[in-house]
């Protein structure tokens, strides 16, 4: 410092000399271009009239007794003789133009930014009059000026008059393009205007006249219908209309076709916020999540097995022959006549779409359904009256030969390959043999129930198969919950690419219910911390919060990062609600009602699909919902509110609603080895350093009751007094943000703060109440405990 205290001197010094003028060096300056711009104007035009009288004495340029009939004498015949004669003729006059704009940029210290472009665009349209006059008007040296002249004849003898000509007229093209915006349609509209112009005028002075053609109508101007046509606009004054009732109505009159309107362009303001981002993109690009992993390989389709079902449905010509007249003679029985039959094979049902004939009661056939089935010796028989939006009565029969539906199939399809979901997951097929696609990210939850045995765990595989082979690992992240400890253990190979979990725990993988119940009330933490970042961005979700991201709109140093989907997956859902009941109901109730807007999606499933399992908090809160087989129709309506899937035929067969529609797929099948391969495969590949971190969840029972001695106070318990008292919120969130703390410390000093009395104690994931109200009343606490 001392350094550069004593070198002062010498900078200041070289300061006036930089670029950089002071206001007033600039206002000197300007008006010394000003007037030099005058004078040399006022001595170009002079020119023009003395040069030949002042021809002589510019060799007696120092005499001082010589005089010049310039109107700025010598100095004025010396510059120009310089500019016009030996110059650029008569473009020479762009010059004093272009130093008057500079001058006054700079007297009035306006943004130069714009001046270079001016001096470019002046200085081309100078040597381009220049050569246009030389070429043109080659017996007058005065107007092209040396410089013309030459560059004529220097390109003429590469070019020729032609080529020269040719090249004059493309610069010309340039410069309106480039500086007027001409183009064809600017050209063709000023004429049209000027047409238009014209037929008004026209008109205005011949009011009989009638010009018919495209949009016109024909008018004549009887005497006792005055049509008034207005000076101003060319639009005629129609008296109001007369309806019977003597009620007057006007009607708003007919814009005028041809007028031309003029859009301004209005220059977005831009934050500068807006402008540091952009330039961060220009000198480093988007930021790419991916970068960190750059050489991840999404899994080949290689990896998994056909299943046997390469050549797809084979139809069975008998069959559906058999069954078709098997319906037919069955309501026939039951005096049902049908005008139509069709039948739509799918990989494990057909259906047979009829058309009865008039007269005949839906309900009628609706209740044949076990006579149906009776008649056609199967199971799983399903009759769909009417089907929505058709018009006709559907009755399923399972096929004799179900087609396993492989995850490669569904994976290899179009309709997934093309989804532009941002959580597409490949469910299998439907009965009309359809690619089922749905995006898990619209659902946005999703509860999966079937008796054991039917595929719900095949149903959860085929989840997660299809995201991982559609998502990076930056891009989403699973939370694995698996009481019975076998189904998804696989995924342990995939713990650092794909998984997420607490700080402190050692698998990622979680099995026991404890567990469970941090990791739910952890995620509740993740989803405050992230609405508080969307609120920051001032954004309504995540995807609009990584797009901002991607463009380095919001600045890391902020607390801003990029975020990732987590899905969370439940594997057994009733031992969970069974052990811990409402500890674990309500943050998964929390979650559902809140997590969509912030990428936190979950996926429950069970196998006991009960009341008391699925109550009504979960149900309402999972409008996706999946059901596999069951045993009885009470279970159906507890998962799906409508009967039927007590009619499927297990082995993936499934019935899945979003709403309203009930629709019959059959689950992709995709079997644990094609699993393992799949994990081995993204496993042995380059991974993060752990995986994905969930904030840390300080339980319920640590805190409460702990006397922490004043001396043991974390060093910033004031700064977080003050904090939470000023947002009147006490949440170690908060605290964590504010101060930019860790989560373990931000808790500890919460703990403190309990101990204090100046938050109230942990109430589950709300914000604990904080018990004291204003700054004064926390200085008062904090000097009564010191004394
Ligand atoms: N989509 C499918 N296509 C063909 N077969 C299937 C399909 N899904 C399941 N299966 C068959 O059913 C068997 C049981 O499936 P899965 O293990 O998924 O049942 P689950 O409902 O998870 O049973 P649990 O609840 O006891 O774990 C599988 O081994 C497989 O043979």
């Amino acid at each position: 410092m001392a350094k550069k205290r004593t070198k002062s001197k010498p900078t200041s010094a070289k300061k006036s000399f930089s670029l950089r003028l002071s206001k007033q060096n600039k206002i000197i300056l300007g008006s010394l271009l000003i007037v030099l711009s005058i004078a040399l104007f006022f001595s170009f035009m002079s020119y023009y009239f003395t040069w030949q009288e002042d021809q002589s004495m510019l060799s007696q340029f120092k005499d001082r007794n010589a005089q010049a009939s310039n109107l700025l004498n010598k100095f004025g015949a010396g510059v120009s003789h310089f500019f016009m004669y030996k110059g650029f003729g008569l473009a020479s006059f762009a010059f004093p133009l272009l130093l008057a704009v500079t001058g006054l940029y700079l007297f009035l210290g306006l943004d130069k930014k714009g001046l270079i472009g001016k001096w470019i665009w002046g200085l081309t349209g100078i040597i381009w009059v220049s050569v246009a006059l030389g070429f043109f008007a080659v017996e007058q040296p005065l107007l092209g000026g040396l410089i013309g002249y030459e560059m004529n004849d220097f390109l003429q003898d590469y070019t020729g008059k032609i080529g020269v000509f040719l090249l004059l007229i493309f610069v010309l093209i340039v410069i309106l393009v480039q500086l007027f915006n001409f183009t064809p349609e600017g050209i063709a509209s000023f004429f049209r205007s000027q047409k238009q112009n014209i037929k008004s005028d026209f008109k205005k002075t011949n009011p009989k006249v009638s010009v018919a053609g495209e949009n016109s109508i024909e008018l004549s101007t009887d005497a006792d219908v005055p049509v008034v046509v207005d000076t101003y606009t060319h639009k005629k004054d129609i008296p109001p209309l007369q309806t019977e009732a003597g009620l007057d109505v006007n009607l708003p009159q007919e814009e005028e076709m041809d007028i031309d309107l003029k859009v301004e362009k209005v220059t977005e303001e831009k934050e500068e916020k807006d402008i540091k981002a952009e330039k961060l993109v220009q000198d480093f690009g988007e930021f790419d999540p991916k970068l960190e992993l750059g050489n991840y390989k999404f899994p080949p389709l290689d990896l998994l097995d056909p299943h046997g079902a390469s050549g797809g449905i084979t139809i069975n010509q008998e069959e559906l022959e058999e069954n078709k007249n098997k319906i037919v003679s069955t309501l026939k029985n039951y005096k049902i006549g049908i005008a139509q039959i069709k039948a739509t094979i799918g990989p494990t049902v057909t259906l047979y779409e009829i058309v009865p004939e008039a007269g005949i009661r839906i309900s009628k056939i609706k209740n044949l359904e076990d006579d149906i089935a009776l008649s056609l010796a199967a199971l799983g028989i399903r009759i769909i009256a009417p089907i929505p939006g058709k018009g006709t009565i559907g009755i399923e029969v399972p096929n004799k030969n179900a087609t396993i539906v492989s995850m490669r199939s569904v994976i290899a399809s179009n309709k997934f390959q093309k989804a532009e979901m941002e959580l597409p997951i490949a469910f299998g097929k439907t009965i009309s043999n359809e690619t089922f696609v749905v995006d898990l990210a619209k659902m946005p939850h999703m509860l999966m129930a079937g008796a054991t045995g039917q595929g719900k765990s095949v149903g959860l595989n085929a989840v997660i198969t299809s995201l991982l082979y559609k998502k990076h690992p930056a891009e989403v992240k699973f939370i694995l919950v698996d009481p019975k400890k076998v189904e998804l253990t696989l995924y342990n190979k995939i713990e650092r690419h794909f998984l997420a979990k607490l700080p402190d725990s050692e698998d990622a993988i979680i099995t026991d219910n404890t567990k469970v119940i941090h990791t739910l009330n952890s995620l509740c933490i993740e989803m405050d911390n992230r609405y508080e970042l969307l609120k920051l961005a001032m954004v309504r979700n995540i995807k609009e919060y990584n797009v901002k991201f991607k463009a380095r709109k919001l600045n890391p140093n902020d607390g801003h990062k990029f975020l990732p989907y987590i899905i969370l997956v439940i594997d057994e859902f009733a031992d969970l609600i069974m052990t811990a009941g409402k500890e674990v109901e309500t943050p998964i109730a929390r979650l559902a009602q809140l997590a969509r807007a912030i990428g936190i999606h979950l996926i429950i499933a069970t196998q006991r699909p009960s009341v008391n399992v699925i109550t009504g908090i979960i149900k309402a809160n999972f409008p996706a919902r999946i059901a596999f087989r069951v045993t009885s129709k009470i279970d159906s309506r507890t998962i799906l509110d409508a009967q039927g899937a007590d009619q499927l035929i297990g082995r993936g067969d499934m019935l899945y609603t979003q709403g309203n529609d009930v629709t019959r797929l059959q689950c992709a099948f995709v079997d644990t080895p094609e699993v393992a391969k799949i994990t081995e495969y993204i496993g042995s590949q380059r991974a993060y350093p752990d995986a994905h971190l969930l904030p840390e969840y300080v339980g319920e029972d640590s805190g409460t009751g702990i006397d922490y001695d004043i001396a043991d106070r974390d060093a910033m318990f004031r700064d977080a007094a003050e904090v939470i008292v000023t947002a009147q919120q006490g949440s170690a969130s908060l605290i964590q943000r504010k101060l930019k703390l860790g989560y373990n410390r931000a808790g500890r000093i919460i703990d403190q703060l309990e101990a204090a009395g100046i938050v109230g104690p942990f109430e589950g994931s709300k914000a604990r109440q904080v018990l004291v109200p204003d700054m004064y009343a926390l200085e008062q606490l904090l000097q009564n405990e010191t004394k």
